[in-house]
């Protein structure tokens, strides 16, 4: 099996001799070398052998391997197979395509495909605004990458990709009701991507560019914002923020700090910590201080990476130099969107009293909870396997629904703002605690919540296409697209 990252489960089959073992000495055998069974079924028995299918919660690559080893030092017992249950999971993808109706007969044939379906194209040909009622593109969304910044595991390839945008799309699909489709490029080269894009448009309501690394994900995500007339959206810029956003406003209460005041330590200053910083700044936060691999950004440097210029123009007022370690003395709140154990322990000490820690890199954030929860006032990450995740997930199900819902043209800064207050009032302030600031991504209201943020927002702005008579209510979420055409053809 391949290195694994973060905790699993496996299933190992295990063949048993009765006379030379029981079953009580295998499962503390497991339990000495750190895994938890969870689960065991019986696969075959014959009067001499029992082979047991035994799943195990295990915490790393080594605590997998030692109990591999001590099983098989077992007398009696062999171990015949291991299997991954994420891996299982993922045989043969996560997503298919489903027809709405069946085709039964002849007739149905023939209206459906040819000669039948020719009508409904014409009449498309004549009307290119009736692809919206006449085919999938009012519920559909590409969600596009070339592979070069999937989560924090860097430029691992189209292919190596795919599982995180098929994950995206069934999200968008179970959360939000949105059809979309994982499409992952063989091109890095900016322009071909921006071509791509445009080609495949036609058959899209939306475009959500993901794990594209920076500096290009600027230029691609701009560049399609003008040229196209659908929206596009690069989610690990402008999702992160709208999330981030939301958790920020609910950790501020609950540790008794005002946001404008607060000392604020962005570290990861890529596509993600961009964006987080500037949607701090428009809502008030007037000391932001960028940190990457070179240590904080200063104003006056001159950097190779043109958004760092900007950022170091637009931050760090008091010019404060140096690593991490010097800059986040003081600082009420740190927001890691870099790579895994970038904060310490000692970095934490430093900062001012109630900290709050939003360790937002995946897999593996910059600090784990369990370091830092007796040094933090507010702990949050982009793991799901921990309270408060900041990931966003949050953000992009509902967002879409709404844009689609609505036909926006673009998304705009209102309509994120209206998406991150929409996030946060999910939890009220009766339920509001350290370790609760952000609801669940299983909680349906937020989706409902974000559509109609983002559907009035659109109205407010002037970029909804449809009126908004035309848009049913929020009650479609999660089952069907909302969009009551059935009157527009
Ligand atoms: N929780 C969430 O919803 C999200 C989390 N992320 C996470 O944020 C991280 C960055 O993602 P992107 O901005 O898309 O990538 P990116 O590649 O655009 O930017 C990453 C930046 O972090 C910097 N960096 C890496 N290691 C560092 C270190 N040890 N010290 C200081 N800076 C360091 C890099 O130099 C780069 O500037 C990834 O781990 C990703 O999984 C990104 C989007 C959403
Ligand atoms: C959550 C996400 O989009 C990322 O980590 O890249
Ligand atoms: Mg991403």
């Amino acid at each position: 099996m391949a290195g694994f990252i973060g905790g699993t489960s496996i299933i190992l089959r295990l063949e048993i001799v009765k006379e030379r073992t029981n079953f009580g000495q295998i499962a503390t055998t497991i339990g000495d070398a750190g895994g938890d069974v969870v689960a065991i079924d019986v696969n075959r028995s014959t009067k001499t052998t029992t082979v047991r299918d035994v799943t195990v919660n295990v915490s790393d690559q080594t605590q997998h391997d030692a109990i591999i080893k001590a099983l098989n030092a077992l007398d009696g017992v062999k171990v015949v197979n291991v299997s991954d249950q994420t891996f299982l999971l993922h045989l043969g993808g996560k997503i298919e395509t489903t027809p709405k109706i069946p085709i039964k007969n002849r007739d149905d044939l023939s209206r459906v495909y040819t000669p039948g379906v020719a009508n409904v194209c014409m009449a498309i040909h004549e009307d290119p605004s009736k692809a919206y009622s006449l085919t999938i593109k009012r519920n559909t969304v590409a969600v596009v990458s070339d592979g070069t910044a999937v989560l924090g595991l860097g430029n691992i390839g189209p292919e190596a990709a795919m599982p995180v945008m098929e994950g995206k799309a069934m999200l968008f699909k179970q959360l939000a009701g949105v059809d979309a489709f994982p499409i992952c490029l063989n091109t890095q080269d900016t322009e071909e991507i921006i071509s791509i894009v445009k080609a495949i448009a036609p058959g899209f309501g939306g475009i959500n560019l993901e794990d594209i690394s920076s500096p290009r994900c600027f230029e691609i995500e701009q560049r399609l914002i003008e040229e196209l007339d659908i929206p596009v959206f690069h989610d690990d810029q402008h999702g992160t923020a709208v999330v981030l956003l939301a958790g920020i406003l609910n950790a501020v209460k609950v540790a008794g700090k005002k946001l404008e005041d607060c000392k604020v330590v962005v570290c990861g200053i890529g596509a993600a910590g961009i964006a987080c910083t500037k949607i701090l700044l428009a809502a008030g936060v007037k000391n932001v201080i960028g940190v990457d691999r070179i240590g904080a950004l200063v104003r006056g440097e001159e950097y190779p990476y043109e958004p760092w210029n900007w950022y170091a123009g637009h931050t760090n007022p008091h010019g404060e130099k140096g690593e991490l370690s010097e800059v986040i003395v003081n600082a009420d709140i740190f927001i890691g969107l870099s790579g895994p154990g970038v904060l310490k322990v000692d970095d934490i000490r430093s900062m001012a009293a109630d900290p709050i820690v939003f360790a937002m890199a995946n897999p593996t954030p910059e600090i784990s909870p369990e370091e830092a929860e007796p040094y933090v006032r507010v702990m949050a990450t982009g793991r799901s396997d921990y309270p408060n995740q900041i990931n966003n997930v949050l953000c992009f199900p509902g967002l879409f629904r709404g844009l689609l819902d609505c036909r926006a043209s673009r998304v705009n800064e209102q309509m994120k703002l209206a998406a991150a207050k929409a996030i946060a009032s999910v939890v009220s302030d009766d339920e509001l605690n350290e370790f609760y600031i952000i609801p669940s991504v299983f909680n349906t209201n937020v989706a409902k919540k974000v559509r109609e943020a983002v559907i009035a927002a659109a109205f407010e702005t002037g970029v909804a296409r449809r009126k908004s008579a035309d848009i049913r209510g929020e009650e479609e979420i999660g089952d069907k697209p909302a969009g009551g055409e059935s009157g527009m053809l």
